[in-house]
């Protein structure tokens, strides 16, 4: 399927055949799963920039945090055990405070999921009109994974449960409170404002559905978004059931439009999205419990059709969205 925007320049500019002896499994997945020779590895990339990624009042501690965990929920998505990290960093000025809070919230997790920053580099943003260009952060980070094994978004089969973990839209609906077009009851906000700017990387998880999940992705651009990564590379459709999908106290507090709106097409959730058979249900089960983190049955995939998704609800009622999840360049040929 030829996409638009973010994804059609991944397709037309950076796909490339490998060469050289370490290969992948190509671009699309949330890592590379590269097999060295001494064993098997999962590497990935992510950037957060100022006004794009993160509120020009974010707390800076916040932001360093997220910087990492963005790229270790990658790693989950792959099932790999986070080992090493190299941060680049590109800053309008030198700000000693804001670089101590940005520090003190990237190494709080690093040390949290033993995951070492190993090198990086730093440079000041370039100069345009007499303006710097706004913080700019990268971070490409490693993690293992036992010989043969990783799970990548390419192995949903017709007949297989859809399951999701913890809960979607909260940091989505942050976002919009944030902005002032929404609103929700003062005693809920908070908990919905760290959604957004701490998201917790579902890594004990990830590892967990090894040899479980059939297929698996993070939420970064949305439910039915990163859902359709799954679909489009495992070449199947999906049933889903609005009625299941989790959501929290404080989005459910939200008109319908909105909670589908945050739910499904919102993103920034970092939840993962995988796919297993019926006969694996009980180890997901298992695999949700000895991680801690709650996974819920949402649907179930189906033969491909013409259609990638089909939301269900329980009056039959269709789901509209406005927006159909995160893309940098939308509309933008
Ligand atoms: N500039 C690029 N060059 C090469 N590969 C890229 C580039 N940008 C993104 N990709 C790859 O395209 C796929 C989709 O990217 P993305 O949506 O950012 O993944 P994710 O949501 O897991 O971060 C990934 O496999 C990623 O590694
Ligand atoms: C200031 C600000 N604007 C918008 C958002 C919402 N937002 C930014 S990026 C993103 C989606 C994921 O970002 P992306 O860079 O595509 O991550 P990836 O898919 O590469 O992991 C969302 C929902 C935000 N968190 N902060
Ligand atoms: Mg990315």
């Amino acid at each position: 399927m030829a996409e638009a925007g973010e994804f059609q320049i991944i397709e037309k500019f950076f796909t490339y055949q490998t060469f050289g002896a370490w290969k992948s499994q190509g671009v699309g997945d949330d890592c590379a799963i590269i097999d060295t020779g001494a064993g098997r590895i999962a590497v990935t990339c992510d950037m957060m920039a100022l006004g794009t990624h993160f509120l020009p009042d974010a707390d800076p501690e916040d932001v360093g945090y997220k910087a990492l965990a963005v790229n270790l929920s990658d790693l989950a998505a792959a099932g790999a055990v986070p080992r090493a990290f190299f941060l680049s960093i590109g800053l309008p000025r030198r700000d000693d405070g804001w670089l101590a809070d940005f520090s003190r919230g990237l190494m709080k997790l690093a040390r949290e999921s033993g995951c070492a920053l190993l090198g990086g580099d730093t440079t000041r943003t370039p100069e345009v009109e007499g303006h710097h260009a706004p913080e700019t952060i990268s971070i490409t980070a490693m993690g293992d994974l036992p010989a043969g094994m990783g799970l990548t978004r390419k192995g949903a089969k017709p007949g297989d449960d859809i399951w999701v973990s913890g809960t979607v839209g909260d940091a989505y609906a942050a976002l919009k409170c944030r902005w002032g077009a929404w609103s929700v009851m003062p005693d809920l906000e908070p908990a919905l404002f760290a959604r957004m700017d701490r998201p917790t990387p579902r890594i004990a998880l990830g590892q967990a559905l090894l040899g479980a999940a059939s297929a698996a992705a993070d939420i970064s651009d949305g439910l039915l978004a990163d859902l359709g990564h799954i679909l489009e590379r495992s070449g199947v459709s999906a049933e889903i059931e609005w009625e299941k999908i989790p959501t929290s106290v404080a989005l459910q507090s939200m008109t319908p439009a909105r909670q589908h709106e945050a739910a499904l097409a919102g993103g920034d959730d970092y939840e993962l999205i995988f796919t297993a058979p019926p006969s694996s249900a009980e180890r997901i089960y298992e695999a949700g419990l000895l991680s801690g983190t709650p996974v819920t049955r949402i649907g179930r995939v189906i033969e491909r059709t013409s259609r990638a998704v089909t939301v269900r609800t329980p009056d039959g009622l269709p789901v509209l969205l406005v927006t159909e999840g995160f893309d940098h360049f939308r509309n933008e040929e």
